[in-house]
């Protein structure tokens, strides 16, 4: 777990040996313990080098051991020793210096980086605080705005940042490990005391009051009912106000009151889930690890709307060459100089050069012949999306691959009008497509393993969390929207307004509440969904009662308020008022107060008082309940994939885990009792019905989350 080395004959270098990341499991701090104590005592040994191996200094504490009790040595203690010992320690950092990591080589008396190393302190994206003297020795080193932007946000950053900052002492293109010794050498004669981070003034600014307020004011503002951040910004008060002997018991009582929180659990489970979620598998045996993807070099997209538009930016960053193709001149046209500029200013953020020479525009189908893979991204309708696929047949050689970007049409539909229907695979991105991080790759029954990997790795390729699902009417992510949002039209009939079904889910975590949600997106674009299905428009039969369709309860509102040509942001109204077409300012419209009161009038509905409560249980219960079924459907292999889906396509709060994580979070057993509650209530709304699976799981004890798969018996899996 350590390997202890003397090198040039009087320089203990001490490698860390826990791949893949050298976390600081309690067998590494056990190691570490037991090789400091053998350089100190060593008298042929005058200096000391830690390092990590394979080119990775530290990726921190060991999370996994988090769940556990604490076992072997406790790190602040073998932390404090090393700083205090009396022979030079110098950190060679390569590859990272994360949480745990970092504050190892804060306690080093100098620091050697790589010019590639990355540094930080990430424990507040694991709910968590930097709890090893991070908090008590960063505010000493670089002074305390600085120390407090990096530890309430978690920010990783550059050798080149960390070097500016006073955080390292060298930058090194060479082997940091050999600089490093060659560092120790030198510094063999030097006086250790102000090297020693603990013994340090912290550097405070003049209106250190003032100044955590505005922090704790912006804390709040972004990551709104977080506990972390704050506990973060407390402890770095203690770094001004106290001695490190004092502040380090204040650090270790505030990791206390996070450390078993469900935040921490819950950001630490999104941390794993995120990882969990790439590793694909198929009941044929083919899976991520097994599974050979093609190499793609040059790609095409059909449709330059939002989503081809964001598409084909995500391919061109990085370095694959596209073709656009739209149907019109004019539409081509407006599509290139919105593409062009939407990478430009993207290489500008970056600071690199646009790879505009990647790109190239076409009308023509027939350009495509050549391309290694080809995405469709036009209208949302499956009679033009199998022409498109047709004609893709005839014109691509036939090792293309060809995706389509449906939000929730029948991929295996579309892959039966090819010739290569292996070859045919879901690629659902999410508006806008070169921002959003979440990909959902639809697996049909007869795409090929070669063909998911391919999906996947290129998702991975382009910055996102790819995820593998099942091919069903709105896959993963859109199946479960619906149950939500119907709910929250169902409150509004019984007496709440969008604003306050908006707050109570924002207050939860959400980054925005449904509605707000909905104008982002366009309400157009649902009420088309439901006029094609039937739900809605002159096909619906005049003697269906008018908040009944298919034998189950519908509610209008939302349809009424397309008629009134209200589509969202993008006309200026919906189901809030903008200040002007296009306008994000969101304020609430008395029009459509009005239209609920006549609504709930003409029906005879007497509103209620709606708690913030029965909203939350109502939305987010019936969302975990159809992701149940998606379980039992075999749509989504695991809990951490319905998840991983949510956190990234449709702003769940991580530190909520995810619908899945948070039903387990609440306890399989009230969420039953919950649903049944409600089904009473309304059992008009299969949606509410407790699922088969969530019964089974509570008459099993309701296990972990991670154990759930145990209790599913997929007849056919999707996947
Ligand atoms: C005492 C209190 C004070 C201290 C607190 C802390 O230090 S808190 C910690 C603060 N530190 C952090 O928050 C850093 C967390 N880590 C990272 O940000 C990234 O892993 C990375 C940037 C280090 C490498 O990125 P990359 O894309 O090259 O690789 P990758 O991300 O795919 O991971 C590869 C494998 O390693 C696994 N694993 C990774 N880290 C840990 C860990 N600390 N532990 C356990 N496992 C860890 C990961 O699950 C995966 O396992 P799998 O799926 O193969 O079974």
């Amino acid at each position: 777990m350590a390997r202890y080395e003397l090198v040039k004959r009087s320089v203990a270098l001490i490698t860390l040996t826990n791949p893949p990341v050298n976390a600081l499991s309690s067998a590494v701090r056990h190691a570490i313990a037991k090789s400091m104590d053998h350089a100190l005592n060593d008298p042929k040994v005058t200096a000391v080098v830690i390092c990590g191996e394979n080119g990775r200094f530290c990726g921190g504490a060991d999370i996994r051991e988090f769940a556990g009790p604490l076992r072997g040595p406790p790190l602040v203690p073998l932390l404090d020793a090393i700083e205090a010992g009396e022979k030079p320690v110098v950190a060679a950092i390569e590859g990272v210096a994360l949480g745990g990591g970092f504050e190892l080589a804060l306690v080093c008396h100098y620091r050697i980086a790589h010019f590639k190393a990355r540094l930080g302190l990430p424990e507040v994206t694991l709910g968590i605080l930097p709890a090893a003297g991070g908090t008590q020795r960063l505010p000493r080193l670089i002074g305390i705005p600085a120390a407090l932007e990096l530890i309430t946000t978690g920010r990783h950053i550059s050798a080149q940042e960390a070097l500016k900052l006073g955080i390292v002492d060298q930058v090194t293109e060479q082997n940091a490990c050999e600089v490093a010794v060659e560092f120790a050498l030198r510094a063999v004669a030097k006086p250790l005391s102000s090297r020693r981070v603990s013994m340090l003034t912290t550097p405070c600014p003049p209106d250190l009051d003032g100044l955590l307020e505005a922090v704790t004011m912006q804390v709040k503002k972004k990551a709104r009912g977080v506990m972390a951040p704050l506990a973060c910004i407390q402890a770095v008060r203690a770094a001004a106000t106290m001695p490190y002997s004092k502040g380090i018991k204040r650090e270790s009582e505030l990791m206390a009151t996070l450390f078993n929180s469900g935040q921490a659990r819950a950001l630490q489970y999104c941390f794993f889930a995120q990882r969990t979620a790439g590793k694909w598998t198929l009941p044929s045996g083919a899976q991520w690890n097994n599974s050979k993807p093609r190499e793609i070099r040059s790609a095409a997209i059909i449709g330059l709307g939002t989503m081809g538009r964001g598409i084909v930016v995500s391919l061109a960053r990085v370095g694959i060459s596209v073709i656009a193709v739209e149907s019109e001149k004019k539409l081509l046209e407006t599509g290139k100089q919105m593409v062009i500029g939407m990478l430009e200013r993207d290489a500008k953020r970056r600071g690199v050069s646009a790879s505009l020479n990647l790109l190239k525009f076409t009308l023509s189908l027939q350009d495509l012949k050549d391309v290694d893979l080809v995405i469709e991204a036009v209208f949302e309708d499956m009679a033009l999306k199998k022409r498109v696929f047709q004609e893709l047949s005839k014109v691509c050689r036939p090792a293309t691959l060809l995706c389509t970007n449906t939000s929730g049409l029948d991929v295996d539909a579309l892959a039966g009008v090819t010739d290569r229907p292996h070859l045919v695979v879901g690629m659902h991105f999410f508006s806008p497509a070169h921002v959003m991080k979440l990909l959902e790759v639809v697996c049909g029954p007869r795409s090929s393993s070669e063909t998911i990997a391919t999906a996947m790795i290129l998702g991975k390729r382009m910055g996102k969390v790819s995820v593998a699902v099942g091919n069903c009417p709105g896959f993963v992510g859109n199946r479960m929207l619906k149950p939500y949002l119907d709910q929250a039209t169902f409150l509004l009939e019984e007496g709440a307004t969008p604003e306050q079904i908006d707050k109570a889910l924002e207050d939860f975590g959400f980054a925005m509440g449904v509605f707000r949600m909905s104008d982002l997106a366009g309400l157009d674009v649902g009420w088309r969904v439901r006029k094609e299905s039937g739900l809605t428009g002159p096909d619906v039969d005049p003697k269906n009662p008018p908040r009944r369709r298919q034998g189950r309860r519908y509610c209008p509102i939302p349809d009424m308020v397309c008629e009134q040509g209200r589509f969202g942001q993008k006309t200026g109204r919906g189901w809030y008022m903008y200040d002007k077409p296009g306008g994000t300012n969101a304020k609430p419209d008395p029009l459509i107060q009005n239209l609920l009161e006549m609504y709930r009038s003409r029906y005879g509905i007497q509103p209620r008082n709606i708690s913030d409560q029965e909203i939350i249980e109502r939305c987010l219960f019936a969302l975990a309940n159809e992701g149940f079924r998606i379980l039992e459907d075999g749509i989504a292999a695991r809990p951490e994939d319905i998840d991983v889906i949510y956190l990234f396509g449709y702003g769940f709060p991580r530190h909520g885990g995810g619908p899945m994580f948070y039903a387990s979070m609440v306890g399989l057993e009230r969420v039953l009792e919950r649903l049944e509650h409600y089904h009473q209530a309304h059992p008009d709304v299969p949606h509410l019905e407790p699922s088969p699976l969530l019964k089974k799981l509570v008459a099993c004890g309701s296990p972990p989350v991670q154990k759930w798969r145990e209790h599913i018996k997929t007849m056919h899996s999707h996947l």
